[in-house]
């Protein structure tokens, strides 16, 4: 029995037996239990009293459960809501975790879940038997990234106050206080880990694992031990039983990023585990209960892909119930001057550089005109390398290795220093195309990422020059209809008509 709880749980459901079965197991868990049998019961009751949680079936006599998660909205109750939905109704189960809910549980009902579900909201510990196998090694640290952890929180590293970096923070907020999976889609270098990291941090998770897993790292025959965990002798080489990633962020989170990188096989096996909310490790007879909170996160367009038939629309609508676009830099350059001052501040402190090195205005310019594909992970590279070149306190343009003006157009109200300052000539919008194959001044620190997204710039360019016209805009560059269509949907480049 939980002994540290006097938690109050209200229960609503129209079925008498069920009704009965819910209070029973949370009485044995030690909480303080009401029970209503449909939306009108359970709102007198709510008026009246507050709960740590509330757990509702989703159909009732008298309305749903979305009702009363409504209800617990507009009055800005602290309850957090739990939602009993039918079997294989996908679609209730994003509805009402996009209304609000903390997390749902499916019919029938598994009553070890169900506690593991409950202890979860309720920020309790969970049932030992929901833990990873004893004994059981760590997964193999070389498909994890290494986790950072500095004493600033993930929130607080992740700089800038523009307004799409205030939306992302609002969401990171607000995703934090349920367990519903996110999906964020941005180019690589934005910060999507970073966004990952601050929803665990935020949310009530924060003390658990935080695991990070780079999907598309892992070799595919090894995709399963790794997720799921292997027993020994189950293959060659099994030596010993070893958890996988679920059972590593059990409790905690699971981040998985380039999920769009997993083959079909594999995205079955995630969907299954997903819905039952249990693994298998291979080689094992039983399942495991796992208490997982997902955040996934793909530079791939994943609904093209499911268009495609390369990622499985299920899994796509089950990973996908909140969507958080993470901007690339170019969208957001009133954050550069904060930026730099962060990364330069924090790499002359590893380095033990003092005082800080500062930019030079031109640096400043050139650095608000470079167009930034690799974004802020290029500007990190690039500051790094200037900080090592520099052999002054100021790191002036020449210092930067950019082309005279970056491959963007120069920004307005940068175009009169920028023409000071650079020796060679300065660029103009004119001279955009003819800059591109300058975009690698600095060395990429993924080459074929970089290249995509040289790509994807020069095809939108041209698709915008011909008013989308794909034929055009194809032939204008050597391609024809069908090469342009090939690598328009590689690069998950959409366009409304078939021109
Ligand atoms: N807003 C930000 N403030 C400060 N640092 C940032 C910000 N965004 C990204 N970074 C830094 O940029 C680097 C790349 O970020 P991160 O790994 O989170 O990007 P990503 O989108 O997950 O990239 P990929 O898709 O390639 O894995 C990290 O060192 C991170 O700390």
């Amino acid at each position: 029995m939980n002994n540290k709880t006097e938690a109050h749980v209200l229960v609503i459901d129209d079925e008498p037996d069920l009704r009965a079965l819910y209070e029973l197991t949370l009485l044995r868990e030690g909480y303080v239990v009401d029970t209503a049998e449909d939306v009108a019961e359970a709102l007198s009751l709510l008026e009246s009293q507050r709960y740590e949680a509330v757990i509702t079936d989703m159909r009732l006599p008298d309305g749903s459960g979305l009702d009363v998660l409504t209800w617990l909205d507009e009055q800005g109750r602290p309850e957090r809501a739990l939602v009993i939905t039918a079997h294989g109704s996908a679609e209730n189960a994003v509805e009402a975790l996009k209304a609000g809910a903390y997390d749902y549980l499916t019919k029938p009902v598994d009553l070890k879940q169900f506690r593991m579900v409950v202890a979860s909201a309720l920020g309790r510990g969970l049932p030992a038997q929901a833990a990873p196998a004893p004994g059981a090694a760590a997964p193999a640290p070389a498909t994890r990234k290494p986790v950072q952890r500095g004493p600033e929180s993930a929130l607080t590293r992740l700089i800038g106050d523009s307004a799409p970096m205030q939306q992302v923070r609002e969401l990171i907020q607000k995703v934090a206080r349920s367990m519903a999976p996110v999906l964020l889609h941005g180019e690589s270098g934005t910060g999507k880990e970073l966004v990952a990291r601050s929803i665990h941090e935020v949310s009530s998770r924060t003390g658990q694992a935080f695991v990070a897993v780079n999907c598309g790292a892992i070799p595919e025959q090894l995709l399963e031990a790794e997720f799921f965990g292997y027993r020994k002798g189950a293959f060659t080489g099994a030596q010993e039983d070893r958890e996988g990633f679920f059972q590593a962020a059990h409790q905690g989170t699971l981040f998985l990023d380039e999920i769009g990188d997993l083959p079909l096989a594999m995205q079955s096996k995630l969907l299954r585990a997903l819905q039952e909310r249990s693994v298998r490790p291979v080689g094992a007879v039983t399942e495991s209960p796992v208490n997982v909170r997902l955040v996934s996160a793909s530079h791939k367009d994943l609904a093209a892909e499911v268009a495609a038939g390369r990622f499985r629309q299920d899994l796509y609508y089950r990973l996908n119930v909140i969507c958080i676009r993470v901007p690339p830099l170019r969208e957001r350059m009133d954050d550069l001057p904060l930026l730099c001052d962060w990364v330069l501040r924090r790499i002359a402190q590893d380095a033990g550089v003092h005082p800080v090195p500062r930019l030079s205005p031109a640096a400043q310019a050139q650095l608000q005109s470079y167009a930034f594909p690799g974004n802020v992970r290029e500007l990190e590279n690039l500051l790094h390398r200037a900080l090592a070149l520099v052999a002054s306190d100021v790191i002036g343009a020449e210092d930067l290795g950019l082309p005279a003006a970056g491959s963007m157009d120069a920004a307005d109200g940068d175009a009169e220093t920028l023409l000071a300052e650079a020796e060679s000539s300065a660029a103009t919008a004119a001279d955009s195309a003819a800059d591109v194959p300058r975009v690698a001044a600095v060395i990429p620190s993924d080459l074929v990422t970089h290249l995509d997204m040289v790509e994807r710039q020069i095809l939108l360019q041209a698709l915008e020059t011909y008013r989308y016209n794909r034929t055009a805009a194809g032939a204008a560059m050597g391609l024809t209809l069908r090469q342009m269509r090939y690598r328009m949907a590689r690069l998950g480049i959409t366009v409304d008509d078939d021109h």
